[in-house]
């Protein structure tokens, strides 16, 4: 510390400069080796709390960008051939959330009438993906060739919207469930928003512009009492998040279609159901519970009153699906620039028929022939409203939408379905 002391002496200060200079460049080092381990910190902690990571549980490969896989002529071919029509006035669909529930019926319906189907999925793990493996199997076999991927994903959009020209996108990729959102609010982010601008902006920078479906939600309705449920009914009082994401999407869309022509059509689900369905939900949960002896717990209102939903098999909702495809007018835009007025639709697709939680159980109970547990208790503050029920008059009149599945004869071919699949075909249901 001499230095220090008698800066001011010329030559000592020359002769003890080298060691103020190594104790200043230890002191760097030191500096240095320190906001590099803040840094790599820094960068641990983002990427693994982007929301990529966060989201439930994108596959592996869904967070690689572009894949040794997703390129060379025969992954080009398989694309090709899945998504070619089988005449020449056939429609070309991208369906993204292809092994889902909703996904795989409606690929496999516009793939049996000759649409080309090419499906895109990221087999997340919000629910096991064993069960997203066996529908995509089945589509397989049907010739549906599922590119395993995530919409986030720019450059395999790119990629694919490359190989083929789509004229149509059924975008059913989402964060499902209500109640999950309070979990991981995050994943309903990443997918309902990003992920659906991601896939506007492809849609819009192409060209020809595809016309674009996609998957709202009855939940949009939020807090809204006046029933039943219509389009032109008040839409801003969501009562979750995942609600909000799907109502934000509405808006979104609204965007896209007035800056950029892009043909756009909302499909506003109400509590859908039926074979392959999702586990999450409470009728298939229910099922398994009761089948293992384990109390099911059953939400009712204040006041003892009734919770109730507007429960749709999915076949109803397939042919309301293909019917939006079929009446979708062409965007108008190319190259992101609108060229007119597109088409901007939206619709209820329920069965209009609202049935107590409670009676769901006592159908199911006939059905497994075992006798419920029941656990009546209130409904939680968690994002579920008391009841929903569908005003389908738009639907009807402009698509020729008409649901005849009643939730006994839907929920009797669910309970086939489900035990060929989890009991004969010992599937474990965890
Ligand atoms: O239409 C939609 O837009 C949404 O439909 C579906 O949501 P919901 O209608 O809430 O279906 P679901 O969870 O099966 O609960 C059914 C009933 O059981 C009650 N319920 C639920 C759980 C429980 O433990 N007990 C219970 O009574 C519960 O209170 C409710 O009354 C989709 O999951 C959602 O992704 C979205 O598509």
């Amino acid at each position: 510390m001499k230095h220090i002391e008698s800066p001011s002496t010329p030559g000592k200060f020359k002769m003890e400069k080298p060691p103020y200079n190594r104790l200043r460049l230890q002191s760097s080092i030191a500096k240095l080796a320190f906001w590099s381990l803040v840094f790599l910190g820094m960068m641990f902690v983002f990427f693994y709390r982007s929301p990529s990571s966060s989201n439930p549980a994108p596959s592996d490969r869904s967070r690689r960008s572009l894949t040794s896989s997703y390129a060379g002529p025969s992954f080009e071919k398989r694309v090709r051939q899945s998504a070619k029509p089988r005449s020449k006035h056939g429609m070309s669909v991208l369906v993204t959330g292809a092994a889902g529930f909703v996904g795989t019926h409606i690929s496999a319906a516009l793939k049996r009438r000759g649409d080309g189907v090419l499906g895109l999925d990221n087999f997340n793990s919000y629910y096991d993906p064993s069960l997203k493996r066996a529908r995509q199997a089945m589509l397989e076999r049907s010739g549906v060739y599922i590119v395993e991927g995530d919409i986030n994903d720019g450059a395999l959009l790119a990629k694919l919207f490359n190989i083929v020209p789509f004229t149509h996108v059924m975008h059913l990729a989402a964060q499902a469930g209500v109640r999950f959102a309070m979990k991981n609010p995050n994943s309903y982010v990443h997918s309902n928003i990003a992920g659906l601008v991601s896939m506007l902006e492809f849609c819009k920078n192409v060209n020809p512009q595809p016309a674009v479906v996609w998957a709202s939600s009855s939940s949009v309705y939020g807090l809204n009492t006046k029933v039943p449920f219509s389009e032109r009914d008040r839409t801003d009082q969501p009562a979750s998040l995942y609600a909000a994401t799907k109502k934000a999407g509405e808006e979104i869309a609204h965007t896209y279609n007035h800056i950029y022509g892009l043909s756009l059509t909302a499909l506003r689900f109400f509590t859908v159901y039926g074979p392959w369905g999702r586990p999450d939900m409470a009728y298939f949960f229910f099922t398994k519970d009761i089948l293992k002896g384990k109390s099911i717990p059953i939400f009712e209102a204040p006041n003892h009153g009734t919770v109730a939903r507007d429960f749709t098999y999915i076949e109803d909702i397939v042919k309301g699906c293909l019917a939006a495809l079929d009446t979708t007018e062409k965007s108008t835009g190319s190259g992101g620039k609108k060229k007119g007025k597109a088409q901007l639709r939206v619709y209820n697709l329920g069965n209009t028929s609202p049935v107590p939680v409670g009676d769901l159980v006592s159908i199911l109970e006939k059905l497994l022939k075992v006798k419920a547990k029941r656990l009546v208790m209130k409904l939680p503050r968690n994002g579920d409203v008391p009841f929903t029920h569908a005003n389908i008059s738009l639907a009807e009149t402009e698509l020729g939408y008409k649901p005849t599945t009643d939730l006994r004869t839907g929920l009797k071919k669910f309970v086939q379905w489900y035990l060929s699949y989890y009991v004969d075909g010992k599937k474990s249901s965890h």
